[in-house]
């Protein structure tokens, strides 16, 4: 990054008030009669409703629209375990596009430890306050059983981003990036740099897409993941293939696909030149990717590059996927987050990719043209089409696979 943008960065965080989030009042405390309903005695009216029937929270308060971005900060981006409070800007990030490109209210809270029943007790504990939980930033392995513990005792959505956010917008943009190389996920050859949470979670939805599991290798910080190993977790063992490949060299060799997942610049450029013709490079770490694209197009002229970042083309990130998600999901009052709309949401991204380009979003991007192909793969996080198309298509899912509490609403109706 350079000195000015670390600089620019440091500053729109600190001003004009510190962070990027503020709370504020949705109704009138003007006059002595607003104080008297907003709080006593009237507050007392809507908490008796509540006490007598807990669905009424979502009439009488904030409830509905609001979701909790939880973390302990043990995998910031690509930065590594930096601790709780090191993690608050992102997930002020987060809540900041929560409210940007879906108006869904969010909270961010940072909690401070690395034990799974304490982190898991303490979101329990707190989590009827929220009418969903995204859980972001957790690493691997800890993070699948705070999920799926979290999943089975909330019974509202509760979503690890790291994990389904990105499964969903990587599936959208990997299946448009093939069909442009002209390549078939059934035989697409495929190393995933990264076997954390992240790299898992989109293995799986591209395997659910089509893929072939022996055509994964996966690797971790100690090579491949194959049959041979005796040092794996039960996640990892998901992905041991029989190979007698063990490093990324190995693995590079007429791969289709790199799927990074891992850590910054830990893919060379002699490594791409390994790849098939008509690769398919996504180096989704943040905020340094595996590779640069300049790097790796350098050396690989028919190459779809794409990163996780805002500033090159191709974004592959969560940002397309958890905002959008979560509105279809409060809008119809889903219990859960389903992989039926999971698959609905990554199928509605890559359809819009497809689309015409408004003038807007061009603007917004520079003002060149932006068109389906190599370089517009995937939609752009400020397509505003993206709200409807996406949340639509998950709170659709949701009423059809009977976890939605409400009816689908109007403008969601196809
Ligand atoms: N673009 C996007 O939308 C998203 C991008 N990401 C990126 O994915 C990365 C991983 O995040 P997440 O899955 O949440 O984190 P986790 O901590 O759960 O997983 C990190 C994984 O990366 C592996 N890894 C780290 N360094 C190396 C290395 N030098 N060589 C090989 N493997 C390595 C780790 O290996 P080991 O198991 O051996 O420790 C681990 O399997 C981050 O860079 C993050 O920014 C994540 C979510 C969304
Ligand atoms: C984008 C994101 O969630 C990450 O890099 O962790
Ligand atoms: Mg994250």
């Amino acid at each position: 990054m350079s000195n000015d943008l670390k600089q620019d960065a440091l500053d729109y965080h600190a001003y004009p008030t510190p962070g990027k989030l503020s709370i504020e009042l949705s109704t009138d405390a003007l006059t002595a009669r607003d104080l008297a309903l907003a709080y006593s005695p009237g507050v007392a009216e809507p908490v008796k409703a509540i006490a007598e029937n807990p669905e009424d929270a979502y009439k009488y308060t904030m409830k509905g629209n609001l979701v909790a971005v939880i973390s302990n900060g043990t995998a910031i981006l690509g930065l590594g375990n930096l601790g709780a409070l090191a993690s608050k800007p992102v997930m002020e990030g987060k809540g900041l596009l929560f409210k940007r490109f879906a108006n869904v209210d969010s909270i961010d809270i940072e909690v401070d430890t690395t034990d799974v029943d304490d982190f898991v007790k303490t979101v329990e504990n707190i989590a009827e306050t929220f009418g969903g939980i995204n859980l972001e930033d957790i690493k691997a392995p800890e993070c699948f059983e705070i999920e799926k513990q979290l999943i089975e005792k909330c019974n509202i959505p509760v979503f690890h981003d790291d994990q389904h956010g990105t499964a969903i917008v990587t599936v959208a943009g990997m299946l448009n990036a093939l069909e442009i190389q002209g390549k078939d996920i059934k035989t697409a050859k495929m190393v995933c740099l990264g076997a954390g949470a992240a790299a898992s979670a989109c293995s799986k939805l591209l395997i659910t897409a089509g893929m072939n599991p022996q055509n994964i290798f996966m690797l971790d910080r100690q090579g491949v993941i194959h049959t041979g190993r005796t040092d794996l977790n039960k996640y990892k063992q998901e992905f041991a293939v029989d190979t007698d490949r063990r490093t990324l060299d190995d693995a590079m060799e007429g791969a289709d696909i790199f799927l990074g997942l891992s850590g910054p610049n830990l893919l060379t450029q002699e490594q791409a030149k390994k790849m098939a013709p008509k690769p398919i490079i996504f180096a989704c770490s943040n905020p340094d990717p595996e590779i640069a694209p300049a790097e790796a197009l350098a050396v690989l002229d028919d190459l779809i590059m794409a990163t996780g970042r805002s500033d090159f083309p191709n974004q592959v990130n969560n940002v397309l996927g958890f905002p959008f998600i979560f509105r279809g999901a409060l809008d119809i009052r889903a219990t859960r987050i389903n992989e039926e709309m999971k698959l609905a949401a990554a199928h509605a991204i890559k359809d819009l990719a497809k689309l015409e380009v408004p003038q807007g979003v061009v603007d917004a991007y520079g003002g060149d043209p932006l068109s389906y192909g190599k370089e517009y793969i995937i939609p752009k996080p400020m397509d505003e089409r993206l709200l409807n198309a996406v949340a639509g298509a998950v709170a659709r899912a949701a009423v059809e696979t009977g976890v939605a509490k409400l009816a689908l609403p109007e403008k969601y109706k196809i």
